[in-house]
């Protein structure tokens, strides 16, 4: 019976606009009684007054049921009950109804904005907290969703539900005040009301289902456009966009079927609201008056709360209808979020004040599910050494600077920075001491200025500080030729920079932050050689003062590396220098070889 209750009244998701808004959502509710409260007064007074009108000076209080206690508190106050103080009395609770109507409508509206702001800035800092390793296997189409589709529509859920909630008191209000009215006529229409409830079960489980497919299919249709417009340079090149284009199709196709079912179940819902409380009603007053020969008088007040009532009913469950069709969004986000928490990062204490010694590597092993990348890798990377780190592709180098930044947790073995394990460090101070740029340069659609300096606050010298760093980075010369200098807006993804342009820029970035730790991931793959060259002799004189980690397939970059890590397939991997390399390793010789550097 609890059961059937709680499927017939979600209040399970309570919990979930409770956790976000707290008692808030009690001040809500008690405001939509009080509404259906002051309502049931004011209606009330109908009846006397129509007696007043009938020409009995007295209202009779006999065919008020238990209402009749107005009438008694209006003589407790010395208020005697005429067409005149009934008159009074209901435009009282008629314009005290306004006033508390106006705080719930707009108290409603300030929670479901409240609300809708939690939810971002909830999942904002999920976002920020969450694993890498974790994001790395994560849809990122579920994320974009989520992210963005999916909050409009538990906001549009979060609305229904409480509109559901309000009416749903406002119908229990108007049902308790019809019982007290009219006993017998409030049981026939209360059953009546719950089997009209029978009629819309199937409809809301329709409804329920399509809303969660509908969620599913967008995580799908936002994935497939996440990954178009990041490679639709190559789709589009290879006009491989058409064959693409078709699996975006049957997406679309798919997620309108199920909004067309929802709207037929919403169609069907919202037409036969108006015949099913007629039927109800009609029934209950014939029942009362050939079954139980009531006067129509005696049913009257009893019978303008049911109408009420049933009007509150009826809408609460299209209401509840509307709710279900965006239902689905909320299990998706509870899902979502329960994943991120679950996949949150852990957080060392020990804060971080700079590179002092160094990096120690024991015995590091490391194995994604399939494969075993790296193992019992022992090295030291010590204060502002420049150390390369080189092998054949697969070998996994992005995945040892992914340990190094503490992206990925430590399998087995140790990373130590400066004595302490690096889980131990608080990520955030230690990160904010890497630079690092990646194989695919980060540029935002933003200045030039921007760019670099990631919108860092005007101090006066910021210019110059730019400048010194595109100076670095070799991007000056570029830059002064750009139709606004460090004002140029880039496009999204860099796309009006070439791609050697981009990564300069993403280098500038990284050297204007001042960190400790340069990690450059094949961050000069895309230069021509005379830029690489040039960048190179740029690091080179920042090293000395900066700790650098290089990954290089062109091995001309680390040849000054003060030592290389080399690493080969499934683990094995060799460490010296450049000339030491050559020496000890035939398979780095072959490279270098290959190369001819
Ligand atoms: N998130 C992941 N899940 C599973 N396997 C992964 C993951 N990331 C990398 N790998 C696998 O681990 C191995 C090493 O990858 P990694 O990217 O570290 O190599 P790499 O030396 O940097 O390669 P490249 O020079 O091609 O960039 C590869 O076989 C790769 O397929």
């Amino acid at each position: 019976m609890l059961e059937r209750l709680k499927r017939l009244l979600p209040l399970g998701y309570f919990n979930f606009f409770y956790s976000y808004l707290g008692v808030s959502v009690h001040i809500a509710l008690a405001t939509s009684m009080l509404v259906a409260i002051l309502d049931g007064l004011g209606l009330t007074m109908f009846l006397p007054l129509m007696q007043a009108v009938d020409g009995g000076s007295t209202p009779n209080k006999g065919e008020m049921g238990d209402m009749r206690v107005v009438i008694d508190a209006m003589e407790t106050i010395g208020l005697t009950p005429n067409l005149v103080t009934v008159l009074i009395m209901m435009l009282v609770f008629f314009l005290l109804k306004g006033v508390a109507k106006f705080g719930m409508e707009y108290y409603r509206v300030v929670l479901q904005q409240r609300f809708a702001n939690k939810m971002r800035l909830d999942n904002m800092r999920l976002l920020a907290g969450y694993s890498y390793s974790e994001f790395s296997r994560a849809d990122s189409g579920k994320i974009q969703n989520t992210f963005s589709g999916e909050i409009s529509r538990i906001n549009s859920a979060y609305r229904q539900y409480f509109l559901m909630l309000q009416y749903l008191i406002m119908t229990v209000v108007y049902v308790v005040l019809a019982y007290v009215s009219n006993p017998k006529f409030a049981i026939i229409v209360a059953v009546g009301g719950a089997l009209s409830n029978l009629v819309f079960s199937q409809i809301y489980s329709t409804t329920k289902t399509a809303s969660r497919k509908v969620s599913k299919e967008m995580n799908v249709f936002q994935g497939f456009l996440i990954e178009s417009v990041s490679s639709f340079k190559f789709l589009k090149a290879t006009d491989l966009i058409s064959k693409y284009k078709q699996k975006i199709d049957q997406s679309i196709v798919d997620v309108e079927y199920q909004q067309r079912r929802i709207g037929v179940m919403t169609g069907i819902a919202s037409a036969a609201r108006e015949p099913l409380i007629i039927i109800v009603v009609v029934a209950a007053i014939l029942i009362q008056v050939l079954y139980f020969q009531e006067s129509l008088g005696l049913i009257i007040l009893s019978l303008l709360f049911f109408y009420r009532a049933l009007t509150y009913l009826v809408i609460m469950q299209s209401s509840y209808n509307a709710f279900l069709a965006v239902e689905g969004s909320i299990q998706n986000m509870k899902e979502f979020t329960h994943e991120m928490e679950e996949s949150q990062e852990e957080e060392g204490e020990i804060p971080f004040n700079g590179l002092q010694q160094g990096y120690s590597v024991e015995k590091l092993s490391y194995s994604y599910p399939e494969t075993q990348v790296l193992s019992e890798l022992t090295f030291e990377v010590r204060r502002f050494e420049t150390v390369g780190i080189v092998g054949e592709s697969g070998t996994g180098k992005t995945t040892l600077v992914n340990l190094l930044c503490g992206l990925l947790p430590v399998d087995k073995g140790m990373i130590f920075v400066d004595g302490t394990d690096i889980a131990d460090l608080e990520k955030h101070s230690f990160r904010r001491s890497i630079g690092y740029v990646t194989q695919e340069a980060q540029v935002f659609a933003d200045t030039v200025k921007n760019n670099v300096s990631f919108w860092d606050a005007d101090t006066g010298v910021k210019d110059e500080k730019v400048w010194q760093a595109l100076r670095l980075a070799h991007a000056d010369t570029f830059v002064q030729e750009l139709p606004q200098g460090l004002d140029t807006i880039i496009g999204i993804n860099g796309v009006n920079l070439s791609g050697g342009q981009r990564q300069r820029l993403s280098i500038a970035r990284e050297l204007y932050r001042n960190v400790d730790i340069l990690i450059l991931d094949e961050a000069t793959s895309a230069l021509d050689s005379q830029s690489e060259l040039l960048i190179q002799e740029n690091i080179d004189s920042l090293s000395g003062s900066l700790t650098i980690i290089v990954i290089a397939h062109r091995l001309s970059t680390i040849r000054n590396a003060d030592k290389i890590v080399f690493l080969k397939q499934g683990g094995a991997y060799d460490i010296g220098t450049f000339s030491s390399l050559q020496h000890s390793s035939a398979n780095f010789r072959k490279m270098v070889d290959l190369q001819t550097v």
